[in-house]
């Protein structure tokens, strides 16, 4: 692949004239894949020899990083009045205008000139291919935000005479190829430079609880900066100088334990180490692809973001709207029955998780929905005479579950008060079959075609040729399993036993805007 390989020659020339240090043990790989008509560059990063943990194989100056306070463009944007990613986006757009006289030149050459997440696919394939998802919506919402976006902040760049910006590289949609980049490639470097883009970072690939690289502020600094003694021994994902997100963990905690991971530095560039690391921190084979992780993420997240998923991903997860609740409770029940009983529900304290005005419901990879939905399930169902025993209470939740442990097994006390054994006496026959005609009704989101007709097309489905396509698949199929399990657990009263690792603890993961 020539014209690959010869970017590939240039980069590695640039990365040493920025002072990037990239150790001789690791070989990156860039896949030229001829079958597709656009020149699409396909880079992983390989071990030349065994790894080790501990060993730093990329040293990064902060400064060769393209940030809003590195670039040409960064008293055009200080003028301008933009910071965070729109501010990224405007330095991006503004070096790659450059062309060669850009800094970032050598580096520009290899990444591709945009990631084809959801934001960047037109409304008809959004409709067609994620409807039914968790992202249909918020992606359609992501496209006019964007929109509206460049509309008041950067077509008045254009429109300014002083800054004769060439309106070819800063349209809709080299701003759209902008936001994919940052979202698919950007870093938090530090408080000074907020997110940037990280050359040779960059190039790791993503594997879901199986990577082998970090990327971190030098260890000198993480000693100086942590007075977590259990810090320095531990290298799980919540250590503090870990900088290992791809993503901005501020602007995108919704959908992620990232912001857990965020990086704790000083705002002013002296006090900070002006070189970022990459350390291995599981074993890699000579010849084996290294990866990195761009955080637990389900395949929405991950689609949304990266423009792709994984197969079996355990922090998948499928949400259930109040709104589809309550739309069942009505064909049930009187508006005034799922009223009163929504409100008695809310005056226990319980709710939803909350996110964009929405309230919802988790069902997690392994089928269990959130306690408060089977709660709120239970309260529609309740008899007249026990709701109204209820209603007269001044209860607390504590003894709403007391209430139900009497209600459901007579006098017997309720055992160790364990939220399985809630679980338990909350699923009474009516919430079975309420769970059942909820994930049915969610289910139905997906359209006529079954779940096996979805799996078929998959099956012949090239994850190369047809990138959308197989994707949004594999999403369509993990969150319609999910639902097959919740169907299983609302039989079976117990979680779906195709257990994975890190899928149990519940997180807050609706998918947010871009
Ligand atoms: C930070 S870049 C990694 C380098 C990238 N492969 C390249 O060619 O430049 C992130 C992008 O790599 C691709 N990617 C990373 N991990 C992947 C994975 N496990 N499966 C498929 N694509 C992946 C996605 O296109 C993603 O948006």
């Amino acid at each position: 692949f020539p014209m690959a390989s010869r970017r590939l020659r240039g980069f590695k020339r640039w990365m040493k004239s920025q002072l990037i240090d990239c150790s001789d043990a690791l070989y990156v790989v860039v896949t030229d894949d001829v079958e597709v008509k656009c020149p699409l560059f396909y880079v992983s990063v390989k071990a030349l020899c065994d790894l080790h943990e501990g060993d730093v194989v990329a040293t990064i100056p902060k400064d060769s990083c393209l940030t809003n306070k590195t670039s040409s463009a960064c008293h055009l944007i200080a003028d301008a009045g933009l910071d965070g990613f729109l501010a990224l986006a405007v330095a991006i757009m503004y070096e790659i205008s450059l062309g060669p006289a850009s800094r970032w030149f050598g580096y520009l050459q290899i990444m591709p000139h945009n990631e084809p997440i959801p934001l960047l696919w037109s409304v008809e394939e959004i409709d067609s291919l994620l409807a039914g998802t968790e992202l249909h919506k918020v992606v359609k919402e992501d496209k006019l935000l964007v929109y509206e976006d460049w509309k008041e902040c950067i077509q008045p760049l254009l429109d300014s005479s002083s800054l004769e910006l060439a309106p070819e590289f800063f349209g809709v949609d080299q701003y759209l190829a902008a936001k994919s980049l940052i979202s698919s490639r950007s870093f938090e470097i530090d408080d000074y430079h907020g997110s940037g883009m990280v050359p040779l970072a960059d190039l790791f690939n993503h594997k879901t609880d199986g990577e082998h690289v970090h990327f971190t502020l030098p260890s000198a600094q993480s000693g100086s900066d942590s007075d977590d003694p259990d810090a320095e021994n531990d290298n799980n994902e919540d250590e503090k100088v870990e900088v290992s997100e791809l993503v901005n963990p501020k602007e995108n905690s919704d959908t992620t334990s990232s912001s857990d991971n965020e990086t704790e530095v000083s705002s002013s560039p002296g006090n900070q180490s002006s070189v970022l690391e990459m350390i291995i921190v599981k074993d890699v084979k000579l010849g084996d692809e290294v990866f990195n992780t761009y955080g637990s993420l389900g395949n929405a997240a991950l689609l949304h973001r990266y423009g792709f998923t994984e197969p079996d991903n355990p922090y998948d997860i499928v949400n259930i709207d109040l709104e589809l609740v309550l739309n069942w409770c009505s064909s049930m029940f009187t508006n005034r029955h799922s009223r009163t009983r929504l409100s008695l529900w809310r005056k226990l304290n319980y709710s939803g998780c909350v996110s964009q005005n929405l309230e919802y419901f988790e069902v997690s990879f392994h089928g269990e929905p959130e306690l408060e939905l089977l709660i709120l399930l239970y309260i529609m169902l309740l008899p007249e005479e026990e709701y109204n025993k209820l209603d007269l209470m001044e209860f607390t939740a504590d003894d709403f579950h007391k209430f139900i442990s009497v209600n459901t097994m007579g006098s017997r006390k309720l055992g160790s008060g364990s939220e399985s054994e809630l679980r338990i006496s909350l699923l009474n026959a009516g919430v079975r079959e309420a769970l059942v005609n909820v994930a049915n009704i969610r289910e139905s989101f997906y359209g006529s075609r079954s779940l096996q007709k979805d799996l078929e097309v998959l099956k012949k489905c090239s994850s190369v040729l047809e990138r959308k396509l197989y994707h949004s698949l594999v999403l369509r199929v993990s969150e319609r399993n999910i639902l097959g399990k919740l169907r299983g657990y609302a039989l079976t009263g117990t979680r779906s036993l195709t257990a994975a690792k890190g899928a149990s603890s519940r997180k807050r993961r609706r998918v947010k805007h871009q």
